[in-house]
């Protein structure tokens, strides 16, 4: 008798998964967007190429849009388009609802956090909290000391010189955007660039976070599982979090003496003081959503500003020519700080160059109008539906971006020449009411860094060649043929 009830339960269930596969390929609401059907019907297919292809389906989206045009639908819910002009609809300023897709936030492992909030309303709520904490005002507060840590950096660079040794560059300026990021927020640097490898926590963290980044897409209450479970347990399963939940420990008993000295260093600038504001409800400061936000600010301003600093030292390494033109304009101009630097033209297309090609994250980061219908051309995008826009294939794009692969920092200099805006195309810190919070903060570690590092030294490279920082994965941020991107070079003095 039981086996006849299996089949029956086999048979119920095939035919229902079959039902809702026909009504998402041919009468869901999106049924009429382009697409292979088979990415409609069912989310194995996003599936195999990110889970079990590992982080390949950006490419395949690229090739879907040669097939299918500007707009493909790459999965049941989610709707990829690859056409520039729309971007702004998708990436909205606030006065526009636009919530995150629950999916993609489990990726994030921080439901508590800003950027793991899927509805708009807590999210400005959220991100009100820190809004002056990243002003540019409030950045050009800390200059100073940024310009403290990136002398700090061009000693140790000095050091490696001097002994004729292989620096990391992607461990050394990771080391330097992760003790500038925990002084600015939490009023103490932890010293990651005086370690003699420059090994960092925080870097360890966001490893650990993008490796495990699709699977947590797809099974969210995975991660949500070992998130509630007790930090013994949880450190035990994720080493990477252990190390940073010690790290933040450590930050937390900094922030505490600082706050009942009520004179400790970093008292006005501490991230926790603001996201424990006893003014705010008691749900918001609560120790497990406090946690969560200072993770991710200390993930989010390290690799990203750390990633394009490398990919940019890795390509000046490689045109001497261009090298020499941009410590000419330096040179001339004696340009030291921010707000200067940022005149100076050349050294401008070198880091919008850097950013178009080192992006940051190359993963797809949906946003959906939860109130309204959109149009694109003469197709109806339904409210509530995923819309995403991928950087990496916009950056790309050779009608905006002639030759995509080559780094060719003229490219700008020539669009501005022509009175084309091509910085419009842009899009590494996203746009809109979710865009990055740290961007003033990166363009003055990255202004400031570079210069120095132009005017100071030359790179070259020791095992690592144009495939080490091609991108050939992508795990939110792009993994190359060495797994996560290593670059390797000898320091030469410039002079
Ligand atoms: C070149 C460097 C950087 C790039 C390319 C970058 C890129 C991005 C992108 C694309 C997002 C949107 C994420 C999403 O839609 O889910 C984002 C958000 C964010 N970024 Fe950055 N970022 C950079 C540097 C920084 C720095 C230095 C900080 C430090 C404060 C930072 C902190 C954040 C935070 C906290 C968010 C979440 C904002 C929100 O949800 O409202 N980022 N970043």
């Amino acid at each position: 008798m039981d086996v006849p009830r299996v089949w029956i339960a086999a048979i119920g269930l095939s035919t229902f998964l079959f039902a809702r596969a026909v009504y998402r390929a041919f009468f869901h609401p999106l049924r009429k967007v382009p697409g292979p059907k088979l990415a409609a019907a069912t989310y194995l297919y996003e599936f195999y190429y990110d889970v079990i292809l590992a982080g390949r389906y950006i490419f395949h989206i690229e090739k879907l849009h040669q097939k299918y045009g500007p707009i493909v639908r790459i999965s049941p819910h989610e709707i990829h388009i690859s056409d520039p002009h729309f971007y702004d609809q998708i990436y909205a300023h606030s006065s526009h609802r636009r919530d995150k897709d629950p999916w993609v936030v489990n990726g994030f492992a921080a439901p508590h956090s800003m950027v793991g909030t899927v509805g708009h309303d807590h999210h400005r709520f959220r991100r009100n909290i820190l809004n002056s904490f990243f002003s540019k005002k409030s950045v050009l507060e800390l200059e100073s000391f940024v310009k403290t840590k990136i002398d700090h950096l061009m000693e140790r660079f000095e050091e490696f010189h001097r002994e004729d040794k292989v620096v990391q560059l992607d461990d050394a300026f990771a080391a330097l955007t992760a003790d500038v990021i925990t002084y600015y927020s939490y009023g103490k640097d932890w010293g990651f660039l005086d370690d003699k490898t420059f090994r960092s926590d925080i870097r360890l963290a966001v490893n650990e976070l993008t490796t495990v980044w699709h699977f947590s897409r797809f099974f969210g209450w995975v991660i949500n599982t070992i998130l509630s479970l007790p930090p013994s347990v949880m450190c035990w399963i994720m080493p990477g979090k252990a190390v940073v939940f010690n790290f933040q420990k450590s930050i937390f008993e900094h922030s505490a003496d600082s706050m009942r000295s009520g004179t400790g260093k970093g008292v006005g600038r501490n991230i926790f003081n603001k996201l424990s504001d006893p003014s705010l409800p008691a749900v918001e400061r609560s120790l497990g959503r406090v946690q969560q936000e200072g993770v991710v600010v200390l993930m989010a301003g390290t690799e990203t500003t750390g990633r394009v600093l490398s990919v940019g030292t890795f390509y000046l390494s490689q045109d001497k020519e261009f090298r020499e033109k941009l410590r000419e304009e330096l040179r001339h101009s004696g340009a030291k700080s921010w707000t200067e630097l940022e005149r100076l033209p050349l050294l401008a297309a070198f880091i919008n160059e850097a950013l178009r090609i080192g992006i940051g994250l190359t993963a797809r980061l949906p946003r959906s109008a939860p109130t309204e219908t959109l149009m694109y051309k003469d197709i109806e995008i339904a409210p509530g539906t995923s819309m995403s826009s991928s950087s990496y294939i916009i950056h790309r794009d050779a009608t905006i971006f002639p030759d995509p692969e080559r780094f060719y920092p003229q490219r700008w200099i020539e669009a501005s020449e022509r009175n084309f805006n091509l910085t419009k195309y842009l899009t590494s810190f996203t746009r809109g009411s979710r865009s990055c919070i740290g961007i003033n903060l990166a363009y003055m570690e990255m202004y400031m860094t570079f210069a120095e590092l132009i005017r100071r030294f030359d790179f070259e490279m020791y095992d690592t060649t144009y495939e080490d920082v091609r991108v050939i994965k992508d795990f939110a941020i792009g993994y190359t043929r060495r797994g996560d991107m290593k670059i390797f070079a000898k320091v030469a003095k410039a002079y």
